[in-house]
């Protein structure tokens, strides 16, 4: 099938990649002339694993344009995969996904699917096929379809190419979707859940809202182990050995960051609210969460309350395998220490502090950072970091206080070696 992708950003890069894969000739979008150049020169804008591989065996199937008319015309499917970030007010700013529809609603020369993968609150596909008829599309010549993403950075190909579901939203009266989308996913192995637009919008913020609740509540609980000698790993563990729990989303720590967590539950509030629906938990969630960091922050301050200690911080991405920092609890940790006076030595083996926080020195290498510091604080759980030969971190660290933010090292090594280890509910 022709496809074509509005938004090459993390979503649509990888799903060009795997939909390119399954043997569909892929179109990809971008008005960011930056990003379009540096892919069509073969350079990818994004840190993911496995995904060069993909890129580099498709790339017969793969082409990359800032030409509208280019990509729509030729489209038998069309899917956008914008941002939808934040607004003041918590509501997602869907700017960037109607200028995405006024713009196609030009080149809509043939039938076509229009499938939203972006994250939007219930309500929206239908106001996007109202937007398309205000745009004066024939109704003959379009369907719409909710298609929400479930991948997450850092297993993002993996996951695209080997989902747990596929969510399909349709309008009732559309009885075409559903056969192009099974064309569309064809080779990929995963049970379809058909329901409404507003459903498939729905399950998207369940699921996250979900996943930070588990989240959430291990960190709550981490809290209370650390008041009575308990560690959370053990808790974690012992919990989710029953099936009704599951062992999976309950590492606590210092709280969930990325583009989607933060900007998805604050999206689903706002929703909540607007039909006068007081949504108490994903308030607390989001309570818990931004308290967090100031749990981590308040035992750095403890253990070095002398604020003009040198700290080293493994880890500036929001979680391992992905180079994005966006909304990183790395980042506010480092960020506020630097501002109470710390020097933070940085070390991330993938992302780069961004141009306010060039103040913030950056290493190339873990062991350059922990040179004569006083303490090592492990803020992202790379493997690179629980894997450090502690005997040479031994010989370049001035003082023995290891903080693990992640609780991913296991403190009876890291004692062995002669540290102290504090982790978060342990
Ligand atoms: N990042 C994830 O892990 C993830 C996972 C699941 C769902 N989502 C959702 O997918 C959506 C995209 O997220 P992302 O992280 O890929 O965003 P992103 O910011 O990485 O990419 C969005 C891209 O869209 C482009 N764009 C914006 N307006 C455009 C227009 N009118 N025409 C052409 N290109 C345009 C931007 O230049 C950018 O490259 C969001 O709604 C997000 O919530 C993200
Ligand atoms: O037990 C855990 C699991 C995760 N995290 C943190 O939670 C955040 C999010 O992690 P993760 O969910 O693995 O990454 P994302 O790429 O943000 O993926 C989430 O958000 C995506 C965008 O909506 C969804 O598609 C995915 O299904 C959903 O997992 C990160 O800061 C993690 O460090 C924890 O603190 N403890």
């Amino acid at each position: 099938m022709n496809i074509c992708i509005i938004g090459t950003g993390y979503v649509g890069l990888i799903t060009a990649a795997v939909l390119a894969d399954i043997g569909h000739h892929v179109t990809c979008l971008d008005n960011d002339p930056n990003k379009i150049n540096s892919l069509q020169k073969g350079i990818i804008t994004i840190y993911e694993p496995d995904l060069e591989d993909y890129l580099k065996r498709n790339k017969t199937r793969l082409s990359f344009t800032l030409n509208m008319k280019q990509a729509i015309e030729p489209a038998e499917v069309i899917f956008i995969t914008v941002g939808t970030p934040s607004n003041d007010d918590g509501s997602p700013n869907l700017t960037y996904l109607f200028n995405a529809l006024d713009e196609l609603s030009k080149y809509m020369n043939s039938y076509k699917t229009i499938v939203i993968k972006s994250t939007v609150p219930p309500g929206t596909n239908i106001q996007c096929h109202q937007r398309l008829q205000q745009n004066g599309v024939n109704q003959e010549l379009y369907s719409i379809v909710s298609n929400p993403e479930f991948l997450r950075e850092g297993s993002a190909v993996y996951d695209s190419r080997n989902p747990d579901r596929i969510v399909i939203g349709k309008l009732k009266e559309d009885h075409k979707s559903i056969s192009i989308m099974k064309s569309v996913y064809e080779g990929i192995n995963a049970p379809f859940v058909v329901t409404s637009l507003s459903g498939a919008e729905m399950i998207k913020y369940a699921s996250n809202a979900f996943l930070a609740t588990k989240i959430s509540f291990i960190n709550e609980m981490a809290q209370i182990c650390d008041q009575y000698d308990v560690d959370v790993n053990d808790v974690a563990k012992g919990i989710g050995l029953d099936p009704r729990i599951c062992p999976h989303f309950l590492q606590a720590g210092i709280g969930y960051g990325g583009s989607c967590f933060p900007k998805d539950l604050q999206a689903l509030e706002f929703s909540a609210k607007k039909k006068n629906i007081h949504p108490h938990l994903l308030k607390a969630v989001q309570t818990v969460n931004h308290a967090q960091a100031d749990y981590f922050l308040k035992k750095v301050k403890e253990h070095f309350p002398n604020t003009l200690c040198t700290l080293a911080a493994l880890g500036i991405a929001f979680k391992p395998n992905t180079d994005d920092i966006r909304y990183s609890p790395a980042i506010k940790i480092m960020k506020e220490l630097h501002e109470k006076g710390y020097t933070i030595h940085a070390y991330d083996p993938k992302a780069t502090l961004s141009n306010e926080l060039k103040h913030i020195l950056q290493f190339r290498s873990p062991y350059e950072a922990m040179k004569n510091v006083n303490g090592l604080l492990i803020l992202t759980d790379w493997d690179e970091h629980k894997n450090l030969d502690w005997k040479k971190v031994k010989q370049f660290m001035k003082g023995q206080v290891i903080i693990d933010g992640r609780n991913c090292l296991d403190p009876d090594v890291i004692k062995q070696h002669g540290f102290t280890y504090i982790g978060v509910g342990r």
